[in-house]
């Protein structure tokens, strides 16, 4: 249904919720490299994920590649940030949206993040003089209510249960 970009994740165990995460909803994952870890990382391996839930997975090895071969439709990709300037709440999502996340430590690039249009920088609300979320957790918020705004449907129109 959507398209999850991590850009240079560094963390296993947010990687590997954000794999379940996907496998959940339906969503395809995009990890951008180089990753902060290996996929063998035994910290991966305790998340417990099944054989299946990687199906969804793509690594790209740089940025620059991931668009070339993926062509996302630059009108639809949304740079999700603390810098950004539209509430996510406000966006609507479409299915095959590209939804992109920065890194652990770093969050995205700056030059990554400025190439996006203003209105396509989405912030998730936070109280005042808070720094982020954790990246899974501000994953998993955006993608349901991505999903929520498209009636929980699956990409072959069912609805989820
Ligand atoms: C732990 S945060 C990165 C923190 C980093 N120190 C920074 O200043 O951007 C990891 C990623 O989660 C997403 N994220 C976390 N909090 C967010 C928020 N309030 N709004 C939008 N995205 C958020 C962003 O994609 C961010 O790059």
């Amino acid at each position: 249904m959507f398209n999850v970009v991590l850009v240079e994740p560094e963390i296993p165990p947010n990687t590997g919720n954000v794999i379940r995460l996907c496998a959940n909803t339906g969503s395809r994952l995009h990890l951008i490299e180089p990753l902060g870890f290996s996929m063998e990382d035994r910290l991966m391996r305790r998340a417990g994920l099944d054989y299946h839930e990687y199906a969804a997975t793509q690594r790209h090895a740089h940025w620059d590649a991931f668009i070339e071969r993926m062509q996302p439709a630059a009108d639809r990709m949304f740079a999700m940030t603390t810098h950004g300037s539209s509430p996510a709440f406000d966006v609507r999502f479409q299915p095959g949206d590209w939804l992109v996340f920065g890194c652990e430590t770093r969050g995205l690039p700056v030059a990554l993040r400025e190439g996006f249009p203003t209105s396509q920088r989405v912030r998730l609300p936070m109280v005042a003089g808070q720094r982020s979320l954790n990246l899974s957790n501000a994953v998993a918020v955006t993608v349901f209510e991505a999903w929520r705004q498209n009636g929980f449907a699956m990409p072959d129109g069912t609805p989820a249960q």
